[in-house]
Formats: C-alpha cells, sequence, structure tokens
C-alpha cells in the first residue's frame, strides 16, 4: 500500500549518550553512571546551544547546558525495558523487540575450547587472546604476534560479542570478513550464540603505532519482525546511515550508507535531509561510544559532542514542518565510569517538530515509544 502523502523522520542515535543510572542500574553493576553528566563535569561545562535550544538541558543537570523556557522539542527520558545493555538490545527495542533473556556472554571465561577449535579448523589460523578485553589495549598487547604468526586476536566484553583483530594490510581486509563469517555461522549454534561477532581491522607495524580503521563490520543476529519491516512493507523508505545497517542485519532497510565517523554521519544525515524522501531515516552515530566511552576518555567524548551539536545546527533548518527529527542513545557508557564496559543509564529522548510546541514530557517509557510512535505516523493514520 502507497502512502498518500510525504512524510519525514529523522532518528538520530547517539552511540551510548547515556542521562544518568537507570533506576536498576545497581542489577548490572552502574550505580551513579552518568555519561552526559560526568562528562559535562571532567571538562568544566559543554558547549551545545543547539541541544540546549531543543531542551537537553530540561531534562538532565548538565554543566554548560541550561534549562530553556519554551524548548524547541518535546523531550523526556526513556528507560530500558529489554535485559542487557548494548547496541543491539537498545536498537532493537526502539523498534519494538523486546529482548527479555539476556543474550549469551562469555565474560568470565572467554569461548570454549571446542568453539576455538572450530573458528581454527575452519579459518586456517590459530587463535590467541580469547579474553574479555578492551579492544585497544589487546590490539597493542598482541598485534605484534599476530603480525609475525597470522594468528587471530579473538576477544569479548561484557557484551555478547566475538570479535576478531587483524591487519587490513598483512592479513587483508576481505580474509578478516571470511573468517567472521564461519564465526557468525559457528555461534550460530544455541549454546554459542553470540549476539554479534565484530571484524576489528587495523592497520600499523608496531606497538604503540596500531590504529584501528573505518573499516569495521558487524555481524549481528538476525533481528526478529519490527518497525523497521512494517515500514518497508508499506513501500516507505527506511535509510540506514552509520551502524545501522549492521545492527539489523540489513532487515526492513532499503537505503544502507556507511560512514568513516560520527562526524561524517551528521554530513550524510545533512545531505539526505536536502532530498525527498518518504519514511524513516535512521542514523547511528559510534564513535562516542567506540572511540571514546569505552576508552574512558571524557576530553574526546566532550569533543566529539560538541562537534555533533555543530553539525546538529546545520541539521535543523533542513527540518521542515511536516518533518520529525528525534534524538536520543542506545545505552550509557560514561567515560568516567570504572572498567571499559556499556552503563545501564536512562537515555535522552528528544522529539523536535518545527512549528509545534516543545516542553518536558513526564518519564517512564521503554524505548519502544519510538516504533510506536513512527507506526502511528506512518501506518496507523
Ligand atoms: O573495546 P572495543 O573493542 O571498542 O569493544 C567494545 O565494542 C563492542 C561493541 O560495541 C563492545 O562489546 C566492547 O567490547
Ligand atoms: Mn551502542
Ligand atoms: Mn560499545
Amino acid at each position: 500500500m502507497e502512502p498518500s502523502r510525504s512524510q519525514r523522520a529523522f532518528l538520530i542515535v547517539i552511540d551510548s549518550v547515556g542521562a544518568g543510572a537507570a533506576s536498576d542500574a545497581a542489577a548490572y553493576g552502574d550505580e551513579g553512571a552518568d555519561t552526559l553528566g560526568h562528562t559535562a563535569q571532567a571538562v568544566g561545562g559543554l558547549h551545545l546551544p543547539n541541544l540546549e535550544k531543543l531542551g537537553l538541558g530540561n531534562i538532565h543537570k548538565l554543566e554548560g547546558v541550561k534549562p530553556v523556557t519554551g524548548p524547541l522539542a518535546q523531550v523526556t527520558k526513556l528507560n530500558e525495558k529489554s535485559v542487557g545493555k548494548d547496541t543491539m538490545t537498545g536498537h532493537w527495542e526502539m523498534m519494538g523487540v523486546y529482548t527479555t533473556e539476556p543474550f549469551i556472554t562469555f565474560t568470565d571465561t572467554g569461548f570454549p575450547a571446542a568453539l576455538i577449535k572450530e573458528l581454527e579448523e575452519k579459518t586456517g589460523h590459530p587463535v590467541i587472546g580469547n579474553v574479555a578485553a578492551s579492544g585497544t589495549e589487546i590490539m597493542n598487547e598482541l598485534g605484534e604476534e599476530h603480525l609475525k604468526t597470522e594468528a587471530m586476536i579473538v576477544y569479548t566484553s561484557a557484551d555478547s560479542v566475538l570479535q576478531i583483530l587483524a591487519n587490513e594490510e598483512t592479513f587483508g581486509l576481505e580474509e578478516l570478513y571470511r573468517c567472521c563469517e564461519i564465526a557468525r555461522e559457528i555461534t550460530m549454534k544455541p549454546e554459542w550464540r553470540v549476539g554479534r561477532v565484530i571484524a576489528r581491522p587495523f592497520i600499523g607495524k608496531k606497538k604503540g603505532e596500531f590504529v584501528r580503521t573505518a573499516n569495521r563490520h558487524d555481524y549481528a543476529l538476525r533481528p526478529p519482525r519490527n518497525v523497521l519491516d512494517e515500514l518497508k512493507d508499506h513501500g516507505l523508505d527506511v535509510i540506514a546511515i552509520g551502524k545501522i545497517n549492521d545492527i539489523f542485519d540489513g532487515q526492513g532497510i532499503t537505503r544502507a550508507v556507511h560512514s568513516a565517523s560520527s562526524v561524517q554521519g551528521m554530513e550524510q544525515t545533512i545531505v539526505v535531509a536536502g532530498e525527498a524522501f518518504n519514511g524513516l531515516c535512521f542514523v547511528n552515530l559510534v564513535d562516542f561510544d567506540a572511540k571514546w566511552g569505552h576508552r574512558r576518555n571524557p576530553v574526546g567524548y566532550a569533543k566529539e559532542l560538541e562537534a555533533f551539536d555543530q553539525k546538529l545546527g546545520e541539521l535543523m533548518p533542513l527540518i521542515k514542518p511536516g518533518d520529525v527529527l528525534m534524538i536520543t542513545a542506545d545505552h550509557g557508557n560514561d567515560p568516567t565510569f570504572e572498567g571499559t564496559d556499556h552503563t545501564r543509564e536512562k537515555v535522552p529522548f528528544l522529539k523536535y517538530l518545527p512549528g509545534e510546541e516543545g516542553g518536558v514530557v513526564p518519564e517512564g517509557s521503554g524505548f519502544s515509544v519510538i516504533g510506536e510512535y513512527l507506526r502511528r505516523l506512518f501506518i496507523e493514520e
């Protein structure tokens, strides 16, 4: 069924920009986490004039960002209802999929010997690592050994992930992707069914000089049918920018755009906002999480937020009456918190409809209000 008129929705997920510990944060060991608040404190205040105008300071106490009278957006905080605090559970819940059984993790034990053996045999490469680690740390620790032996560096985290680090120039990107596809197949066994296999290519010849490249690729489990499928089946455009295509395994998406950085992701969004389309433009900006949150670098996090805000200032004039712009996050990743993992937090939710009044909306909803809203907007109207 063709929709009768053209309507555009933009949904930008600033990956990991949590707005304070969730009510159940203690169950995740994350009491007191506050990605936005602690980042602002760490740098003596954030300069985010566009997010401020939208009303970010009206929902969260934030050094440098004031509450405003007449915020441009309807603003609130959302509470994840799913079990988990990772990218997949967060994004899937936005589109109406609740994760009630946590995805399997191998944080304390590494992967079982039988899994590793199968991976070695099927790929033809030995495995080193096999622990929970920060990706950049284990790259520095084992990168030289990898260069000498061509062994794959396999690691995990508190999330349900099997990540493979390999040098893009010596091991080869295609070879890394091939090995990840094999790993994805092996980990489809119910007892090994991780949420994601992630290819982590890097470059560099020695310790201290290794750098990960933008050719990361995620192999997620296929999500159950969700709002994206419904939009697509209605003949609407579902444009995915950044990691969205990977997170949904390409399902329910009509056009996918790969981003090399979060600033580029915003630039790509600005280009799309200058085009006519009918449906959803769904954006994930991953640098906040991958470059700064997991690295526990609040200064980098703050700079990335300010760069985002500047691009937001370019995007907003392109959001016309009849369009809607939503900004949210998928989980927290407080760059001042202990460890290097995500944090269970509430997330900000800003909904901007030009020409319509903004204001503070009571808290309490799950992430799925986003998908429900899209369904009302595009399908049920
Ligand atoms: O430490 P790096 O390699 O950035 O990995 C992090 O990124 C993964 C996916 O977001 C998380 O599970 C965490 O392991
Ligand atoms: Mn994420
Ligand atoms: Mn992450």
